[in-house]
C-alpha cells in the first residue's frame, strides 16, 4: 500500500499549551481513517496543519510526497479539507462559491463548469444551486464545504466532521460518496460519532490531549466484546484522570 499521507511528530503548541503532542502516523490509498477524540483532543488543529492553514510547532507532514512546511502550494494540490464549520462568503449563492473556489483552484472555462457541476450532483447540492449559502440549512452548507473540498478530485481528503449538522438521510448519503470513494483516495475523517467508524473506516485513531492513544482496525477495537463506546471512554477518561 502506498501512504499519500504521511504524518511525522506533528506537535503544535498555543503559548505553553501543547494542543498536538508528537503525532505520528500514515493513511495509504483505499483507507478512511477515523479521528476520534473528545472536545479539545487537537482533532482540529492537526487537521489544519495538514490542510496548511496553521504551521506546526514541530515535526511535518508530507501530502503524496509534498512536505507541508516546505512545499505547502504542492501539498494543497493533492488535498481537499473540509473545515470545520460552514464555508465563507456567506453572501455568495451555491454555484457562484463553488465556481470561485474552481477558478482559485486554476480550472477555466468549460473544464470549471463541468467541475463545479460533478461536484454539485456528487453532494446533491443542484436543487440549491442558486441559493445564498447563508440562507441554507445546516446541512445543506456542510455540503456545500464538501463539494468544495471534491472540486479537484484530489487523492487526499481531510474532512472534519463531515456529517456534523446532516439528518440521517444526509448522513447515509455522505457516508456513501466516501465508501464510494475510498478505493481511490486516503481519507480522515475526524467524527464524535462512535457508528461513523464502523460504518465507514477502515481504520480508527483515538486521541486525546493531542496524543495517539489508540490506531488500529474498528473490529480489533473491540475485540474483546466492548462496545466502541466502551472502548472509547475507557481510552479517554483514564487518560483525563
Ligand atoms: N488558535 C488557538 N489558540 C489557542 N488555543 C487553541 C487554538 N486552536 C485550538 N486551541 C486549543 O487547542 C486544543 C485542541 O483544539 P482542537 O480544536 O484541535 O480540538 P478538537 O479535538 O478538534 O475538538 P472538538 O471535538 O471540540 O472540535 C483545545 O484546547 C483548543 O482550545
Amino acid at each position: 500500500m502506498t501512504a499519500l499521507i504521511e504524518i511525522e511528530g506533528l506537535t503544535r503548541k498555543f503559548g505553553s499549551f501543547t494542543a498536538v503532542d508528537d503525532v505520528t502516523f500514515s493513511v495509504a490509498r483505499g483507507e478512511v481513517v477515523g479521528f476520534l477524540g473528545p472536545n479539545g483532543a487537537g482533532k482540529s488543529t492537526t487537521m489544519r496543519m495538514l490542510a496548511g492553514f496553521m504551521l506546526p510547532s514541530a515535526g511535518t507532514a508530507r501530502i503524496c510526497g509534498q512536505d507541508i512546511v516546505e512545499k505547502p502550494i504542492a501539498a494543497k494540490r493533492e488535498l481537499g479539507f473540509l473545515p470545520e464549520g460552514a464555508p465563507t462568503y456567506p453572501e455568495m449563492s451555491v454555484i457562484d462559491f463553488l465556481s470561485f473556489c474552481a477558478r482559485i483552484r486554476g480550472f477555466r472555462g468549460s473544464e470549471m463548469d463541468d467541475r463545479v457541476a460533478i461536484a454539485m450532483s456528487r453532494t446533491q447540492l443542484d436543487g440549491v444551486r442558486l441559493q445564498p449559502i447563508e440562507t441554507l440549512s445546516k446541512g445543506f452548507k456542510r455540503r456545500v464545504g464538501l463539494a468544495q473540498a471534491l472540486l479537484h478530485s484530489p487523492p487526499v481528503l481531510v474532512l472534519d466532521e463531515p456529517t456534523d449538522g446532516l439528518d440521517p438521510n444526509q448522513k447515509h448519503e455522505v457516508r456513501e460518496l466516501i465508501r464510494e470513494m475510498a478505493p481511490e483516495k486516503a481519507i480522515i475523517i475526524s467524527t464524535h460519532i462512535l457508528e461513523e467508524v464502523a460504518a465507514v473506516c477502515t481504520r480508527a485513531i483515538i486521541i486525546a490531549r493531542g496524543r495517539v492513544l489508540a490506531d488500529a482496525t474498528p473490529a480489533e477495537l473491540v475485540r474483546d466484546g466492548r462496545s466502541m463506546d466502551d472502548v472509547f471512554r475507557a481510552l479517554t477518561l483514564g487518560e483525563a484522570a
